[in-house]
């Protein structure tokens, strides 16, 4: 048979960075910098690893985050959405999501046998749409319930996509009262209804990563008015195995 003399159709490689990804700061140290142990706040729905980031990566993130494109949101939501009120920024970098999974101990800690049956299916990672909020003074997050939604994941590990959706969110709290963040607690509401006297407040703390179960079993939740200060959170999700 001839030989086919064609040139061989190669695809371009894809762009190892897409444009406008952000040049995220390294983590420095090197993460983890705690044991990491999951410590339960509502049992089967939130926990939390305190000290996740040292303060110092926490301040280099901030300083970092101050430079991006943080967009206001308008007043007034869409139909059916909660009031949101702060500043933010949003992109779809599976790169840093990954980094964010597997470069600081956090994966480990997720898949430990002692928390693995949380999850809600076999934890591949995290959701590649990374949220970056910046709360000042009278700016909050009205009470709403978190979607579970499909994304499809790819990972260096498993560079086939895998389809997968988000069963927890993911809070990483870069300030606190100890930056002068005044209020900005993240509240649940375990019975559907915001009661004062039923209301879990969780204040803030730098560097802390907190996980709340979403979709069906989501608590009502709100982030409230920070006081004074500012309040800088990084959000994403963990993304399972979907069936
Ligand atoms: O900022 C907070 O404390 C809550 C954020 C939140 O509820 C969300 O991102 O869905
Ligand atoms: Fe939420």
């Amino acid at each position: 048979m001839a030989k086919d003399k064609r040139p061989k159709q190669t695809a371009a490689p894809a762009p190892a960075v897409n444009p406008g990804t952000p040049d995220w700061p390294a983590f420095k140290p090197p993460l983890p910098v705690v044991d990491l142990e999951f410590e339960s706040l509502v049992e089967d729905k939130v926990v939390v690893l305190r000290s996740f980031f040292p303060k110092n990566l926490c301040r280099d993130y901030v300083s970092f985050l101050k430079t991006l494109p943080l967009i206001t949101t308008p007043g007034k939501p869409k139909r059916g959405d909660a009031v949101r009120v702060n500043d933010r920024f949003q992109i779809q970098d599976a790169r840093f999501a990954d980094r964010l999974w597997s470069e600081t101990g956090l994966k480990d800690a997720v898949l430990h046998e002692t928390v693995s049956h949380l999850w809600g299916g076999q934890v591949i990672g995290l959701n590649p749409n990374i949220r970056v909020y910046r709360y000042t003074k009278g700016q909050f997050f009205d009470a709403h319930y978190d979607d579970s939604n499909n994304v499809s994941l790819s990972t260096p590990i498993a560079p086939a996509p895998t389809q997968a959706k988000t069963t927890w969110t993911l809070l990483l709290y870069l300030t606190s009262q100890a930056e002068g963040c005044m209020g900005g607690e993240t509240v649940f509401y375990p019975h559907d209804r915001r009661l004062a006297r039923e209301e879990i407040p969780i204040a803030p703390e730098t560097g802390m990563l907190l996980l709340h179960k979403h979709g069906d079993d989501c608590m009502l939740h709100e982030g409230r008015e920070v006081k004074a200060g500012e309040k800088w959170v990084i959000r994403t999700d963990l993304c399972v195995v979907r069936k």
